[in-house]
C-alpha cells in the first residue's frame, strides 16, 4: 500500500513536466531514439605529472580520433597534406589561422574550401548523437549558422544556392576565422563524449596549473585520483606531512615557482630559513635534478638548501602522524630514532650504514622529531599561505567534485594505482578508527575520510584525521593511490647503497596478470567478469624492455607510459592513451612532443602506434552504457505515467 502512495506521488511529480499524454509520449520516442544510437567515445589519459603541452595536444586530437575521422570522410579524395591541415586546423584554430593567412595569396578561397570540409567533419562526427546534444555543444555566436550547415545536404540541388550564400556571407562579412574557430571546438567536443583521467596530474613537469585549468573547461570529464594528487588535496586541506612533501618534491624538481608564481605561497620564511640554517652545507645530496641550464648556480644552491630544510622538516612532521596514528603500521619508518648522529650512521633493519649527509642542525638526537621554534614559525605560515590560496582551493575543490579513489564506468573500473592485496590473492585489510575494511568497503570509506578532511570544520578530530588519511593515501601500504610497501625517500637521499632504495611493490602488480585475481575483484565490484575491465596508471610500463600495457588476456590495461619527461627513459615512450567506442578498445602510444609551435607550423603528430585491445561483435549503443540505464529507468517512468494518465489516475492538464 504504501509503496503504491509513494508512486503515485511520484507520478504526480513527473506529471509536472510532462503533463499530457502527448507530451509524455514524445520524452518517451526521444529517449527510446537516444538509446539505440551508438555510444559516445571515451577517452583515457593518466600520468600526465604537470606536462601540459603533450597533455593539451592529446586532448586535441583525441588520440588520433580526429586524424581517424578525417581519413575515414575524405580518404582519397583530398591530399594527404590537405588532411594534415584540416587535422591541425581543427586542434589549434586560432594560430594555425594566423600562419595561413601570412602565407596564402587567397585566402577567402582558403576559408571557402576549408569552412566546407570543416562542416562536413563535424556533421560526420555528430552523427553519433541528438539535434539537442549537438545543439547544447554549439557557441553562441554561430549556433544557428552552424545548425543549418549541419542539416542541410550540400547534395540536393535545390539546397546548394541556400548553403552556398551562408558560406560566402560568412566569408564577405568578414567572420571566416571566427567562425573556423567555432566549428573546430565543436568537433574537438563531439569527438570524445568522456574524458577520464586515471591520476597524477601534479609533480615533476612544469604546469600542473594548466593542466587543471584546461579541464575545468572541458565538456566532460572525471578523475581518478593519484597519490600526487591526494598529496596536494591533503597540502590545500591543511595537512603539514602533505604540505612539505609537496615543497620537497617542487624542490626536488626545479618547480618552486609554480608555488610562488601560480599559486601565490610565499616562499621566503622557508628561503630565509634554510640560507641560514644550512648556509655553509653545500646540501650537495639535495641538488634539484635535471641538467639545469635554465637556472643558474647560485639558485640551484638556494634550491638544495630549502629541499634539505623541508625534507628534514617533513621526517619530523611525518614521525608524528606515525605516533598519533598507531593503525597506520608505519612505525618502521620511524628512522630518525635509528641514527647515530655521532658516528653518521644509521641502523637499517639491523644494518649499519653510512650517511652521506650528516649535518643535522636542527634535530636534537634526543628528540630528534621535534621541531624547533623556527621551523614551526615557517610551517605554519606555509599551512596557512596553502589554506589561502584562492588559486589552488579551486583546483583542489574541482578534484574533489570530479574525483573519486576510483571509478566504475560502463563495465569498467578505472582506479591509478591497484587494488591492496596480500600474497594469497585476498584483499588487504586495515582498521580505521576502530572498524576493520578491506577491499571496495576500505577504498569507499578512505574516501569518504579524505573528503571529511578537506571539508570538515576546521580544527575538528575528523578533519585531522581526514587530513591523515590523505598523507596515508600518499604513502600507507594499503593505499590503492600508492600500491608500494615503503617511500623510502630519507634512504633515497641520505643512504648511497641502493638496496635501502628498493619499494617493493603491493602483490596486485603481479597478480593482476592473472585472469582469476581480475575476476575476483571485478565481483567485488559488481562487474560482469565476461566483459570488464581494470584501467590503471601509476606504474609506468616498460615497454622498451618488452612489458605490455596489456594484460591478464586483456583484462588490464595499464596506461602510464611516461608523459612525465623525468620517466621517458624508462618506458621509451612518451605515454599511453586509450579509446573506447561503440566498437572497439583502442592503445595509442604517444612518441615525445617537441613543442606546440613544433605542431603547428610542421603539422606534426605524436601517435606512434594503435593498438587494438578488443573488438566487440556487436556495436555498443547508449542503451548498455550506465547513462543508458538510467534513461532506461526513466522510460519506464514515462510508460506508467502515460497508464496512469490513460486509466484516469490523473489528470492530464
Ligand atoms: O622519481 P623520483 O622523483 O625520485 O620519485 C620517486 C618516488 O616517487 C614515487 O614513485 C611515487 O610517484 P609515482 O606515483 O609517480 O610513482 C615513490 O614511490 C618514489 O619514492
Ligand atoms: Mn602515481
Amino acid at each position: 500500500m504504501k509503496n503504491i502512495e509513494k508512486e503515485l506521488k511520484y507520478l504526480k511529480v513527473l506529471s509536472k513536466q510532462y503533463p499530457s499524454i502527448s507530451k509524455a509520449s514524445t520524452e518517451i520516442i526521444n529517449l527510446e531514439a537516444i538509446l539505440n544510437l551508438p555510444k559516445g567515445t571515451e577517452h583515457f589519459i593518466s600520468d600526465i605529472h604537470g606536462e601540459y603541452e603533450p597533455f593539451v595536444h592529446v586532448l586535441k586530437n583525441g588520440s588520433g580520433v580526429i586524424k581517424r575521422k578525417i581519413e575515414e570522410l575524405f580518404s582519397s579524395t583530398i591530399r594527404e597534406s590537405e588532411k594534415k591541415t584540416l587535422a591541425t586546423l581543427v586542434y589549434y584554430p586560432e594560430q594555425k589561422l594566423e600562419l595561413i593567412e601570412r602565407e596564402e595569396d587567397n585566402i577567402d578561397d582558403f576559408y571557402r574550401i576549408y569552412i566546407y570540409r570543416l562542416v562536413e567533419l563535424c556533421r560526420y562526427a555528430s552523427s553519433k548523437y541528438t539535434r539537442s546534444k549537438v545543439r547544447k555543444l554549439l557557441p553562441e555566436d554561430f549556433k544557428y549558422i552552424i545548425e543549418e550547415l549541419l542539416n542541410e545536404h550540400v547534395e540536393q540541388v535545390h539546397k546548394q544556392n541556400y548553403y552556398k550564400s551562408i558560406v560566402d556571407t560568412i566569408i564577405n562579412i568578414d567572420r571566416a576565422k571566427e567562425f573556423i574557430i567555432a566549428i573546430s571546438k565543436v568537433i574537438q567536443k563531439l569527438v570524445v563524449d568522456r574524458l577520464h583521467i586515471v591520476g597524477d596530474i601534479y609533480d615533476r613537469g612544469p604546469r600542473p596549473d594548466v593542466v587543471l585549468d584546461t579541464l575545468m573547461d572541458y565538456h566532460s570529464v572525471d578523475i581518478q585520483w593519484g597519490n600526487h594528487d591526494i598529496l596536494w588535496m591533503g597540502a590545500a586541506s591543511g595537512e603539514k606531512t602533505c604540505i612539505a612533501n609537496a615543497l620537497r618534491i617542487s624542490a626536488r624538481y626545479s618547480n618552486l615557482d609554480i608555488i610562488e608564481d601560480i599559486y601565490g605561497i610565499n616562499l621566503l620564511p622557508l628561503a630565509t630559513f634554510a640560507l641560514d640554517k644550512y648556509k655553509s652545507d653545500p646540501c650537495t645530496c639535495f641538488m634539484p635534478k635535471g641538467s639545469g641550464g635554465e637556472i643558474s648556480t647560485k639558485e640551484k644552491t638556494l634550491i638544495a638548501k630549502m629541499h634539505k630544510a623541508i625534507s628534514i622538516i617533513q621526517f619530523k612532521l611525518e614521525g608524528e602522524v606515525i605516533k598519533r596514528r598507531p593503525e597506520f603500521e608505519m612505525d618502521h619508518r620511524l628512522l630518525l630514532d635509528n641514527i647515530n648522529y655521532n658516528e653518521g650512521t644509521i641502523n637499517l633493519k639491523g644494518k649499519v650504514y653510512k650517511l652521506k649527509d650528516n649535518n643535522f642542525p636542527t634535530i636534537d638526537p634526543n628528540n630528534p622529531y621535534k621541531l624547533t621554534k623556527e621551523e614551526e614559525i615557517v610551517i605554519d605560515k606555509l599551512v596557512s599561505s596553502f589554506k589561502n590560496s584562492e588559486k589552488l582551493q579551486k583546483h583542489v575543490s574541482f578534484l574533489f567534485s570530479k574525483g573519486s579513489i576510483y571509478l566504475v564506468c560502463n563495465g569498467n573500473l578505472l582506479i591509478h594505482g591497484g587494488i591492496p592485496l596480500n600474497e594469497d590473492k585476498s584483499f588487504m585489510s586495515m582498521k580505521l578508527q576502530g572498524i576493520e575494511y578491506s577491499g571496495k568497503e576500505l577504498m569507499d570509506q578512505m574516501e569518504t575520510l579524505a573528503r571529511e578532511g578537506y571539508f570538515f570544520k576546521e580544527k575538528s578530530k575528523q578533519k585531522q584525521y581526514g587530513m591523515d588519511i590523505m598523507w596515508y593515501l600518499w604513502t600507507g601500504k594499503c593505499s590503492s593511490l600508492f600500491g608500494k610497501d615503503d617511500m623510502t625517500t630519507f634512504e633515497r637521499h641520505f643512504i648511497a647503497e641502493k638496496e635501502t632504495h628498493k619499494e617493493n611493490k603491493n602483490p596486485y602488480f603481479t597478480l593482476r596478470e592473472d585472469e582469476n585475481v581480475c575476476n575476483k575483484i571485478f565481483d567485488e565490484f559488481g562487474l560482469d567478469i565476461n566483459e570488464s575491465h581494470i584501467i590503471n596508471g601509476h606504474v609506468p610500463v616498460e615497454s622498451k624492455n618488452g612489458e605490455s600495457p596489456i594484460k591478464a588476456n586483456g583484462r588490464i590495461i595499464a596506461i602510464d607510459g611516461g608523459f612525465s619527461r623525468a620517466y621517458q627513459s624508462k618506458t621509451g615512450i612518451a605515454g599511453y592513451t586509450l579509446i573506447y567506442n561503440s566498437q572497439s578498445l583502442h592503445l595509442i602510444s604517444h612518441e615525445p612532443f617537441t613543442s606546440t609551435e613544433e605542431a603547428i607550423v610542421n603539422e606534426s603528430d605524436i601517435l606512434s602506434t594503435t593498438m587494438l585491445v578488443e573488438h566487440k561483435l556487436s556495436r555498443k549503443t547508449v542503451k548498455d552504457t550506465d547513462a543508458g540505464k538510467k534513461l532506461l529507468d526513466e522510460v519506464d517512468d514515462l510508460k506508467l505515467l502515460l497508464m496512469a494518465y490513460k486509466k484516469g489516475i490523473i489528470k492530464e492538464v
